[in-house]
């Protein structure tokens, strides 16, 4: 994959206009658009059509964690609006997991369209190791949980994982090269972080095996939107 299909770009804005002059402005220079809460929560299945209809890769990012059988709705609803990707919370088990894979597939079947991939959000990149401990009350470390969810994720009959870059290479050697890797937690270097915690820069998250970098605010709040993903992409070497 050349580097700029490696890059999603999180459209996470409030006001759909500015979304779609965003795109626009970069469906040449990335491999694909993140539709998260943010803008999912106030345009609906609509943001999802309309970034399909860019050729892009649309990934939609509504973290679903519920009961197997209104999750397998969540994703037959994101499957028929044209998500290539979507995810769900590893933490909502292996029934959940595997309800959310058959509906993907069973959703495409009946629309004859390609199937999503479903990927498992293991630890949130925003957490770090005492956070997880003291407030999720997890005790493991954050790459041995993130690596038991994708591989959980990966028995379920999931295509990959949401993990942080630095549990990227742990994952891939764990789970096989053909198991997606997304990686958030991406900042180029000097980047403020905002509220991430576990990062790397977009070359050492690609180096460490990620398919797919996601980066928002870096992009989103440069002055040059597509300059800014342009450098992204030139250091995953072009
Ligand atoms: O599932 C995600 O996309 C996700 C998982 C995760 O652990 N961390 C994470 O940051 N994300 C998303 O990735 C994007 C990162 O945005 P920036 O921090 O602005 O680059 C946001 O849209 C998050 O919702």
């Amino acid at each position: 994959m050349r580097g700029k299909e490696r890059l999603i770009v999180a459209l996470d804005v409030d006001d759909w206009s500015r979304a779609r002059e965003l795109a626009g402005l970069l469906r040449g220079v990335v491999g694909g658009f993140k539709v998260g809460m943010r803008l999912y929560y106030r345009v609906g299945p609509a943001a999802v059509e309309f970034l399909r209809g860019l050729g892009r890769e649309v990934f939609a990012d509504l973290k679903l964690h519920d009961i197997p059988s209104t999750v397998a709705g969540g994703v037959r609803a994101l499957t028929a609006a044209g998500a290539s990707i979507i995810n769900v919370h590893a933490a909502g088990g292996r029934a959940m997991m595997r309800a959310a894979a058959e509906a993907a597939a069973a959703e495409a079947a009946r629309l004859g369209i390609p199937r999503p991939k479903v990927v498992a959000v293991t630890v949130l990149t925003s957490l770090d190791e005492q956070a997880l401990r003291e407030e999720v009350g997890i005790p493991e470390s954050t790459l041995a949980v993130a690596l038991r969810w994708a591989l959980l994720a990966k028995e379920c009959g999931l295509d990959g994982a949401v993990a942080a870059p630095l549990e990227a290479a742990a994952i891939k050697k764990a789970c096989g090269p053909d198991f997606l890797l997304i990686t958030p937690g991406v900042r180029p270097p000097g980047a403020p972080l905002g509220d991430q915690r576990r990062v790397m820069t977009p070359g050492e998250a690609v180096q460490a095996g990620a398919d797919y970098i996601v980066v928002g605010r870096p992009i989103l709040q440069a002055a040059d939107p597509v300059r800014a993903a342009e450098e992204i992409v030139k250091s995953l070497g072009g």
